[in-house]
């Protein structure tokens, strides 16, 4: 016999983390999602206008917020949890370079059990509290040879492994208010924001930190074998990372104005002959290490974009 405990099975073995929750197939309808932005609604008094993903390590994005008011996932109506360390797991508003943000600390990955179209619940939210521009980062494994640890990535496209396989966060019933059902992506990542955010980067001394590349997402949680990682660099991947790119092909389907960087927080082992491997600390250690610099670098790339009006 088996009871639950603390989202564990008693006899030790089989895991069942909320699993009414994580596993569910059945989807958000759009008046399920009106349900989860009318109760954010009615705890934030102003719309944002911009949203930011943080990235593994890279929550502390959000106390550059001014004027803030967090609201943990677990006391939003309908959305998923926060199950993986470095991920904290609460929605923030605030102002950030005088512009109306909102924050996600915490992201959700595939690994974690939560199909796509679920990991990627809160931009459309996010869509439908009024953002029109997502900032979205990540930290990932840099690929490039010239890559170091502690760079910045701007991506400038992706390759969508998982969906070579058939698996989208699009996939299933499209619902037209959110967009079409044979959405394009070959302009997914806004160029004028790319070029800005080179133009910041020089401004605030990251100048020889920065590169423009093409981001990669495996399901996880593993880290790539060697094989792997040679088959994804002759693909032409530049680095590898397990979030970001359903994110970013929902956020473009609904129309939103996309900007995603990579912390580059390790150099994948691409040889066998070696004893280095990745791990999930380093990660979140890098993350740390550069949150100075990231915060200001973020804050004044939106101030300029809204400055100079860009968007798609
Ligand atoms: O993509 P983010 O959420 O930054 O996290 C990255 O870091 C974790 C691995 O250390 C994975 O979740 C990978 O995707
Ligand atoms: N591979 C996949 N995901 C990652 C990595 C990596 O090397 N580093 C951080 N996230």
């Amino acid at each position: 016999m088996t009871t639950k405990t603390n989202g564990y099975q008693s006899n030790g073995t089989a895991k069942v983390t909320r699993s009414e929750e994580i596993d569910s197939g059945e989807r958000y309808t759009y008046e399920l999602l009106v349900e989860t932005v009318e109760y954010l609604k009615k705890k934030v008094p102003f719309a944002p206008q911009v949203g930011i993903i943080c990235g593994s390590g890279l929550g502390s994005l959000a106390e550059t917020l001014v004027n803030s008011i967090e609201i943990p996932y677990t006391e939003i109506p309908h959305f998923p949890r926060s199950t993986v360390k470095g991920h904290a797991g609460s929605l923030v508003f605030g102002y950030l370079s005088g512009l109306p943000t909102v924050v996600m600390k915490g992201r959700f990955h595939y690994y974690e059990g939560y199909p796509l179209w679920k990991c990627c619940m809160p931009i459309r939210i996010m869509k439908l509290l009024g953002v029109s521009h997502l900032f979205i980062t990540n930290a990932a494994g840099g690929l490039n040879p010239k890559y170091r640890v502690g760079d910045i990535m701007f991506v400038k496209d992706h390759i969508n492994i998982m969906g070579f396989a058939g698996n989208n966060p699009l996939q299933g019933p499209n619902d037209e208010r959110f967009g079409p059902r044979f959405p394009p992506m070959n302009q997914a990542y806004n160029r004028d924001i790319i070029k800005l955010a080179k133009k910041v980067a020089h401004e605030i001394g990251l100048g020889d930190k920065v590169h423009e590349g093409v981001y990669t997402c495996l399901g996880g949680p593993n880290f790539e074998t060697v094989a792997e990682l040679g088959m994804l660099k002759m693909l032409g991947a530049d680095a590898v990372g397990m979030s970001t790119v359903h994110e970013v092909i929902t956020a473009n389907h609904c129309d939103m104005t996309v900007f995603a960087f990579s912390l580059i927080t390790n150099e994948c082992v691409v040889q066998y002959e070696t004893t280095q491997e990745p791990n999930h600390e380093e990660v979140i250690d890098v993350g740390k290490k550069r949150e100075g610099l990231l915060k200001k670098f973020v804050s004044e790339i939106l101030r300029q974009i809204f400055e100079k009006g860009i968007h798609n």
